[in-house]
C-alpha cells in the first residue's frame, strides 16, 4: 500500500476523475458508504447519529454518511458548520439528497452550541467531517468551537471521515485543536498523519476503505511513500533449497563489542544467524576475544588490536583485508563505544570493502562528527540512527527529529546516498532516490536496550544473502517488528531482547506461509 501526501491524493483523485472518467460524486457516494457501513458494522442496532458537516468533500462525505445511516434506521441529524453558499458541487448534491429525504440538517451558529452539546450528550455515534486533507492553516474559530464541544462533550463513539479534523495531512501537526475519534475511515491509502505524532494519537483505530480508484492510476502518478509490507520484497523471500550449504547464505562480519558492550555485538550476531546468514564473524577488541567465545557458541570471533583499554586500537580495521573476500556484508557500531583514532579507524573499514555495510550506534556518532568520512565509502551504506543518533547525524535536536521524521531521514539519505532507518514506533527507511517507507510492524515492548542490536544483525544477515538493500532493509524491519510482536506473550514491560531473538524464526515462518498462501 502506498501512503500519500494530500496533494498526491488529490492528483490521484483528479486522474481517476479526470482520466478515468470515474465521476467524483461516485468517490464521494463511495466513500461515504464506506464511513456508514463501518459504523454500522459496529452496532448491533441502529441508534443516534449527529453528523457534522464542513463545507468542503470532507463534508460531503459527511452528507453520504448521513443518508446512509438514515436509511439504515438510524435517527440522523447533521450540522452544517460553514456556509451552505460555498459548498462543493459534489457536497451540494448530496445535501440536497438529504434534504429531500428529510433528514435534519442544521446549520451551526455560536448561538446552538447548547443545544449541540446535548445532541452530543445523547448520540452513540459522532461522525466528524469537518475538514479533510483540504486543511490550511490553525483550525478557524466557529470549528474550533465545535472540535472543542466533541472532545468534551461526545459520549458516543467518534468517527472521522479520512483524518481527524484539525490533524494537518503530511505532518500530523495540530496546529490549535483536532478531534479525538475511536476510529477513522481513510479512503484509498493511508495518509502520512495516521501514523505520525500528534495527529496519529487523534485517530484511533485507523480503516483504509476502498472507494474505487484503480491501483493502475498510482502506476502514472507514482506516490514517493509506502507502507512497508512483504508486497513490495516477497519475491527474496525463499525457503532455504534443499541443497543449501553455509557458504550459500551469506557471511556476516559484525564489528563492535567494546570491553563492557560485548552483549551488543553478541545479540547482532546471533540476530544473523536466526535471520539465516551462513556464517557470522564478529570483530571484537583482542582482550575482549575470550569473553565473547564464551558468550557465543555460533559465531565465529575474531580478535583485532586492542588500544590497551578494550577498545579498538587505532589501525586496527586494516585486518579486514584478510578475509575480504569471503565476507558478503559488514555490520559495524554494536558496541563499538569511542575511541582514539575511530575517526581513520572508520575511514579504513569502509575504504577496503565494497560489500553493502550497516553502520549503527558509536559507528553512527563517528559519522556524526565526520560526515566526509562517507566519501571513502565503496558499497551500499545502511544507517540505523535511533532518533538521538539521527539529530547528531542531521545537526538538530531530538525534538525537531520527532516533529519532522517524514523530513529528516530522507534529506539525509538523498544528500548523501544511503539508506537511513530511522528507527521508533513506525520505523521509517528512507531510500537514496527521495523515497520511503513506513514500517506498520514493532511493539512498545521493543522499546528496551538491545533490541536495537538485533534489527542491525537482522538486516546484515539479509545482505549477506546478496538481498538487494531496497529489499533486504524493509524486510529486515519488517521481520523485527514482528518478532517483537511475537515475543509479548504476557506483558510488554516484561520482554527482553533475548525473547525478540528467539521469534526472528516464527516471523519468518509467518512470512514464509503467507507466501504459499498468496
Ligand atoms: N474527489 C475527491 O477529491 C474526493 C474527496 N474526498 C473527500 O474530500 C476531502 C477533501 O476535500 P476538500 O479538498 O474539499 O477539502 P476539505 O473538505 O478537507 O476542506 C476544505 C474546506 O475547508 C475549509 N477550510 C480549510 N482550512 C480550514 C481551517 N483551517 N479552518 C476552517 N475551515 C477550513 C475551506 O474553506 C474549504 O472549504 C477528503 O478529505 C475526503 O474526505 C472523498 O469524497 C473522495 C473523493
Ligand atoms: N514503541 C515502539 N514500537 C515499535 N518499535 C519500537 C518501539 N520502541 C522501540 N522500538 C524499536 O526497537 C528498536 C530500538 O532500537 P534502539 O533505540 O537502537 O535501542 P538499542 O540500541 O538500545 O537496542 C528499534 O528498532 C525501534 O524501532
Ligand atoms: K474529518
Amino acid at each position: 500500500m502506498y501512503l500519500v501526501t494530500a496533494q498526491e491524493m488529490r492528483d490521484l483523485d483528479r486522474y481517476t476523475i479526470e482520466h478515468i472518467g470515474i465521476p467524483g460524486v461516485v468517490l464521494m457516494e463511495r466513500a461515504g458508504l464506506a464511513v456508514a457501513q463501518a459504523i454500522t458494522e459496529h452496532f448491533a442496532q441502529p441508534g443516534q447519529a449527529v453528523v457534522l458537516s464542513g463545507h468542503g468533500n470532507n463534508g460531503g462525505d459527511g452528507f453520504v454518511v448521513a443518508r446512509h445511516l438514515s436509511v439504515a434506521g438510524w435517527r440522523t441529524t447533521v450540522w452544517l458548520v460553514g456556509s451552505a453558499e460555498r459548498m462543493t458541487a459534489d457536497t451540494q448534491t448530496f445535501y440536497e439528497a438529504c434534504r429531500h429525504l428529510g433528514i435534519d440538517v442544521k446549520t451551526f451558529g455560536p448561538e446552538q452550541a447548547d443545544e449541540l452539546r446535548r445532541w452530543l450528550e445523547t448520540s452513540d455515534v459522532v461522525v466528524d467531517a469537518l475538514l479533510g486533507t483540504g486543511i490550511r492553516g490553525p483550525v478557524r474559530p466557529a470549528m474550533e468551537s465545535v472540535i472543542r464541544l466533541v472532545n468534551d462533550h461526545a459520549r458516543g463513539r467518534v468517527v472521522a471521515v479520512d483524518v481527524p479534523s484539525g490533524v494537518e495531512t503530511d505532518t500530523g501537526r495540530v496546529a490549535s485543536v483536532a478531534i479525538k475519534a475511536d476510529q477513522t475511515v481513510t479512503f484509498a491509502y493511508a495518509k502520512w498523519c495516521h501514523y505520525l505524532r500528534p495527529g496519529a494519537e487523534h485517530c484511533g483505530e485507523v480503516v483504509v476503505a476502498d472507494i474505487g480508484i484503480p491501483p493502475s492510476v498510482t502506476a502514472s502518478r507514482r506516490p514517493a511513500a509506502r507502507v512497508n509490507h512483504p508486497q513490495w520484497w516477497r519475491e527474496y523471500l525463499k525457503p532455504r533449497s534443499r541443497w543449501a550449504h553455509k557458504g550459500t547464505h551469506g557471511h556476516l562480519l559484525v564489528v563492535g563489542g567494546s570491553r563492557g558492550m560485548l552483549g551488543a555485538v553478541a545479540m547482532a550476531g546471533t540476530a544473523a544467524l536466526r535471520a539465516g546468514a551462513g556464517l557470522v564473524t564478529i570483530a571484537v577488541p583482542e582482550g575482549q576475544h575470550d569473553p565473547l567465545a564464551a558468550k557465543v557458541t555460533e559465531a565465529l570471533v575474531w580478535a583485532w588490536p586492542d588500544d590497551g583499554q578494550g577498545r579498538f586500537a587505532p589501525g586496527s580495521a586494516e585486518r579486514i583485508g584478510e578475509r575480504l573476500n569471503r565476507l558478503t556484508a559488514v555490520a559495524v557500531g554494536p558496541g563499538l563505544g569511542r575511541f582514539t583514532g575511530e575517526r581513520e579507524w572508520l575511514t579504513e573499514l569502509l575504504q577496503q570493502t565494497d560489500r553493502p555495510m550497516v553502520l549503527d550506534a558509536d559507528a553512527l556518532n563517528v559519522l556524526a562528527d565526520h560526515p566526509d568520512i562517507l566519501d571513502h565509502r565503496k558499497g551500499d551504506l545502511i544507517l540505523t540512527p535511533h532518533p538521538g543518533e539521527m539529530a547528531r547525524l542531521a545537526g538538530t535536536d531530538t525534538v525537531r527529529v520527532e516533529n519532522e521524521r517524514y523530513r529528516v531521514a530522507k534529506e539525509w539519505a538523498e544528500r548523501h546516498d544511503v539508506t537511513v532507518v530511522l528507527k521508533g514506533t513506525y520505523t521509517i527507511i528512507a531510500f537514496p532516490d527521495g523515497t520511503q517507507m513506513l514500517n506498520p510492524t514493532g511493539s512498545p515492548a521493543m522499546a528496551k536496550a538491545g533490541s536495537g542490536d538485533l534489527l542491525t544483525g537482522i538486516i546484515g544477515a539479509l545482505l549477506a544473502q546478496k538481498i538487494p538493500p531496497s529489499a533486504a532493509v524493509p524486510m529486515g524491519v519488517y521481520v523485527h517488528g514482528l518478532a517483537g510482536e511475537f515475543a509479548v506473550t504476557s506483558v510488554e514491560h516484561s520482554v527482553i531482547a533475548s525473547d525478540i531473538l528467539l521469534q526472528v524464526g516464527p516471523a519468518i515462518r509467518r512470512l514464509l506461509s503467507d507466501r504459499v498462501r498468496t
